[in-house]
């Protein structure tokens, strides 16, 4: 069974990015890892704090997706890695997330997001599933830290 996830009040809607699970990195709180993921798009230190600060994960979002502000010009190699520091950070900070993750068992975790053919499946299936791949990969990191 194929374990899918995408509005924050569905099942297992704790793994999506709008999730509040909040987190701490280099001193700062992010309230979601939206917050950090959009956040770091950015090199101007006032705009990240501004998305940082917003209140909401929507806003955070479109704060980010705004060209209004320039984009970092690494953002397309660096984005992966990224969105794994966020939702690291957001797992570890949160021991009942841990256990919601573990309990996934070797079951395939999909981001299923219907216009997002990166992050998630897309629309037919076929989208590459960056979130659930780090998921996925964030599962047996745990999986590994209880065995030793
Ligand atoms: N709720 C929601 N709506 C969308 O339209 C989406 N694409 C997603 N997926 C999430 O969007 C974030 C990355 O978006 P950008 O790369 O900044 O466009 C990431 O959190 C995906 O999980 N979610």
């Amino acid at each position: 069974m194929t374990i899918e996830f995408y509005s924050t009040k569905d099942t297992y809607g704790e793994f999506s990015n709008f999730a509040p699970f909040p987190f701490e990195i280099d001193g700062l709180v992010y309230p979601t890892s939206e917050h950090y993921f959009q956040a770091m798009k950015f090199s101007d230190a006032q705009y990240q704090e501004r998305i940082r600060e917003t209140k909401s994960p929507m806003i955070a979002a479109r704060l980010g997706r705004s060209r209004k502000v320039k984009i970092r010009d690494d953002w397309e190699e660096v984005k992966v890695d990224i969105m794994r520091t966020a939702v690291r950070a957001k797992i570890f900070a949160h021991e009942d997330l841990q256990k919601l993750l573990l309990e996934t068992g070797d079951e395939t975790i999909v981001e299923a997001a219907g216009r997002d053919y990166f992050w998630g499946a897309g629309k037919d299936g076929s989208g590459q599933n960056w979130l659930g791949k780090i998921l996925m990969e964030i599962r047996t990191e745990l999986r590994e830290a209880k065995i030793t």
